[in-house]
């Protein structure tokens, strides 16, 4: 895969963190960190003991061989014969001959066709189909090029211009049902309602979708719990219910619909395809600008675009989409962000994302991904463990001085346990504040300083060193929580094993990574710190 290729993770074992640390943890280890088990922003506990039933085939009938370029030809105004598919073999990119160098937009006739670069082609690679250059082309140039009608969206322009049907009032129905966070289903009951309409403008582009994706809520119950990270399970739980209660919901709303109203032509749709269309949405939609509103502000809306939605990710990407805005309506550019060269595939950056959105929503992950982080718990009794096996004595996490406590409601760490990323400034500063005894020395310091990650000691080198010890504490105690060592985990891969287990396997050695990374820099200052220390005191 794309980004998988890159440098190998270190073994727990080859760290060298703060020793002295690491044996007071050990030591310490037995007692109070089992009353603490739930380290992860969720209890893994409860998450693996109730496996969702998962979702495995798709039942739908999909249409086959059909060509992609179709779709963009009907921008023309052409009729789709769906009965007369081209086979697969003459799936390919087709270059627009009349469109030599790089066109624009510039006629009406030109806006309602879509072009694609002369040098580009369709190759199957490690993250499956991807857009490849057969030349050199300059940065700057436009690749592909899609008129506003082309994407799929719920309201599309399409629909405004009665080419495709407008939303019925049966699909806006169910589409009103779908939880904001779960926008990926409202657009795909909008593709689910495509697949099943005869005559759809986009089943060519629907047909070329693939049939199944690699997302964790198609993974066997095995490869759920191999994730071994609570927060992914629980967001994997959460869909997988979704999905299972959403078909009930979808069947007793369209038992009584009328044939010719039923957003499915009739068919029956479970939470498999749900699933599916959830999937291909969630792995293939970009969020754009939609229409202008009469007051002029824009909205952003999730929109399929056929033959974009063909490249892959990189966070090193060599192309972006450029939307091209006139009152009415907006056009998609595919453009050359920097020169590409012969056999370059055309990349897109997908957002700048931990592993737990690329496995959940596209199905990959992402080997030393700078954007993977770890979610804590912040939990009083845990941080006194921690803080504890750091060496520290009688730490108050659990019960922080009124004082500590006023900050702490600043930093909205009161109440309810949150959710907290390693490292980050709020958790910084809370253990800051609260392994601090001086209130005079806190207070003297604004809330940024307090925050800031970067700063060296805001309350002192002693107070940091007791922190960032903690935070090192804690990590220790994740890195426990995994059931498997990343040594045991490589070794796993090696057997070979099934695609799933592999991204499970994959997902969970790159968390494992994260947290030494982060112990290692942790340990890093610590050292730094005891050195400037051992300075002072000698001068
Ligand atoms: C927008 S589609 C890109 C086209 C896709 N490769 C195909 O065969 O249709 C996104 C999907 O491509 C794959 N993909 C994209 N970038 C990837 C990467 N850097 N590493 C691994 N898989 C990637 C994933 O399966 C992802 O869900």
């Amino acid at each position: 895969m794309g980004d998988s290729c890159g440098k190998r993770l270190t073994a727990p074992e080859m760290i060298r963190v703060d020793a002295s640390l690491v044996r007071t943890f050990e030591h310490n280890c037995s007692c109070p960190l089992d009353a603490h088990r739930d380290v992860f922003a969720h209890p893994l506990s409860t998450l693996i003991k109730t496996p969702p039933h998962l979702l495995h085939s798709l039942p739908l009938q999909k249409p086959k061989n059909a060509d992609l370029l179709i779709a963009i030809k009907d921008a023309n105004g052409a009729q789709v014969h769906h009965n007369d598919p081209t086979p697969p073999s003459q799936l390919r990119l087709l270059a627009d001959p009349s469109r030599p160098s790089t066109p624009r937009f510039d006629s009406v006739g030109q806006e309602r066709r879509g072009f694609v670069h002369p040098g580009l082609r369709i190759a199957d690679g490690d993250c499956g189909l991807g857009l490849v250059s057969t030349d050199q082309i300059p940065k700057g140039s436009d690749l592909i090029g899609l008129p506003s009608h082309v994407p799929l969206r719920i309201g599309s322009v399409v629909d405004a211009d009665n080419v495709g049907g407008g939303v019925e009032p049966a699909l806006l129905g169910l589409v009103r049902r779908v939880p904001e966070e779960l926008w990926a289903m409202r657009l795909g009951l909008k593709l689910l309602r495509e697949r099943a309409m005869v005559g759809s403008f986009w089943w060519p582009y629907i047909s070329n979708l693939p049939e199944t994706y690699s997302v964790p809520i198609f993974f066997p119950g095995e490869d759920i719990k191999n994730l071994q990270y609570a927060p992914l399970l629980s967001q994997v739980n959460k869909r997988c219910r979704f999905l299972l209660e959403f078909e009930k919901e979808i069947k007793h709303i369209l038992q009584d619909v009328k044939s010719d109203d039923h957003p499915f032509g009739g068919r029956d749709v479970d939470a498999s395809s749900l699933g599916w269309a959830m999937s291909a949405v969630s792995s293939r939609a970009f969020r754009l600008h939609g229409n202008k509103l009469p007051d002029g502000t824009k909205t952003y809306i999730p929109m399929m675009l056929p033959l974009i939605d063909i490249c892959n990710h990189s966070f090193h990407q060599n192309a972006e989409i450029v939307q091209e805005q006139d009152t009415q309506t907006s056009k998609f550019l595919v453009v050359a962000e920097k020169q590409i060269n012969q056999n370059d595939s055309i990349t897109l950056n997908y957002g700048c994302l931990s592993n737990d959105f690329f496995l959940l929503d596209y199905g990959f992950v992402i080997t030393s991904n700078p954007f993977d982080c770890i979610e804590l718990k912040y939990d009083g009794g845990l941080l006194d463990a921690a803080s504890m096996a750091a060496g520290i004595s009688s730490p108050n996490f659990s019960s922080p001085a009124p004082w500590q406590r006023e900050i702490l409601a600043q930093l909205n760490l009161e109440g309810e346990a949150s959710i907290l990323k390693v490292v980050e400034g709020r958790f910084l500063a809370a253990l800051r504040v609260l392994l601090a005894d001086d209130r005079e020395t806190v207070e003297k310091q604004n809330l940024d300083s307090l925050q800031s990650i970067s700063a060296e000691a805001p309350l002192g080198i002693p107070n940091e060193v007791s922190a960032l010890r903690t935070l090192i504490a804690l990590c220790v105690i994740a890195l426990n929580h995994f059931p498997t060592k990343i040594m045991e985990d490589e070794a796993l891969l090696k057997e070979g094993v099934s695609t799933s287990t592999e991204l499970a396997v994959r997902f969970r050695m790159e968390k494992k990574s994260v947290i030494i990374d982060v112990m290692r820099n942790l340990s890093r200052r610590v050292k730094k710190l005891a050195a400037k220390e051992t300075a002072t005191t000698e001068c």
